[in-house]
């Protein structure tokens, strides 16, 4: 039974590799298509912003030495191929679903427009928001806590590579222990970096809840949807 009736789920790029060092992993892809859509199918109204981990990040090694604003633009550039591979997967998978861009590239996709956007959520189709927030200096996590205050969305999940917020990064620090909730303001302080400030700071204003899970964990996004005791809940 789910908790929620409209939700904003941030699926990691960088997740979209699976075993691979780079790119889409068709099974990966296949395999996060088949929750999300039992999600959708059960009634919830969800709202999907990608990353683009997997193929430009504008602070990676690979970027050093560019113009930030244009490696950021690259990294825009990249959720818009997550998310065309994504609607393609649903597509095959029998899924309605519409992607709409912050940055405008008509030939290829839809421009984000709000009342649209909560249109399709209500004829039951999954809504891809790509390009981020459009601004470079920004990331994906922004993009969802963005995207999800203006829906009226009433949680933001970020399935992502680890199973919850930690005292430290799990992967540079094996004694790190995950927290089952958290405040806003104590996330921000820690300077815990599995999100940016950025994005804790606009739902903490929003008032609206963030749940981290695995996406790699069977069975954790419909538990998160419903509400359940999974990875960890940053709260007011
Ligand atoms: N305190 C922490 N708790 C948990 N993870 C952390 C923490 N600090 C840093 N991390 C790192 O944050 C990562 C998840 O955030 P990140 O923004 O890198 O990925 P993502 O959002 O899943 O990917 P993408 O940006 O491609 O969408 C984890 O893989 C983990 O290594
Ligand atoms: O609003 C935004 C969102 C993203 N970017 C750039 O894209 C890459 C990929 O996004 P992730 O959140 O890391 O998955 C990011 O590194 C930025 O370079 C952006 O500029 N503005």
């Amino acid at each position: 039974m789910a908790a929620y009736k409209r939700v904003l789920l941030k699926l990691s790029g960088e997740a979209l590799m699976g075993d691979d060092s780079y790119g889409i992993n068709r099974q990966t892809i296949e395999r996060m298509v088949a929750e999300v859509s039992e999600v959708s199918a059960s009634g919830v109204e969800l709202a999907v912003v990608i990353g683009g981990g997997n193929i430009f990040r504008g602070i990676a090694p690979g970027a050093a030495g560019m113009d930030r604003a244009t490696a950021d633009y690259m990294g825009m550039m990249a959720t818009v191929m997550n998310a065309l591979a994504l609607q393609d997967a649903f597509r095959r998978a029998g899924v309605e679903a519409r992607v709409q861009s912050a940055l405008n590239i008509e030939q290829v996709v839809e421009p984000y427009i709000r009342p649209k956007a909560i249109r399709y959520l209500e004829e039951g189709k999954i809504v891809i928001f790509a390009a981020g927030t459009g601004n470079p200096f920004f990331t994906t996590d922004t993009a969802a806590a963005l995207r999800g205050s203006e829906i009226g969305a009433e949680v933001v999940l970020k399935a992502t590579k680890v199973d919850g917020i930690y005292t430290a990064d799990p992967n540079k620090d094996p004694t790190a222990t995950r927290y089952e909730t958290i405040s806003f303001n104590e996330a921000i302080s820690k300077n815990l970096e599995v999100m940016d400030a950025t994005a804790f700071a606009l739902c903490r204003d929003q008032k609206l809840p963030i749940r981290v899970f695995s996406i790699n964990k069977p069975g954790a996004l419909n538990r998160a949807v419903a509400g359940e005791n999974e990875g960890t809940l940053v709260h007011m």
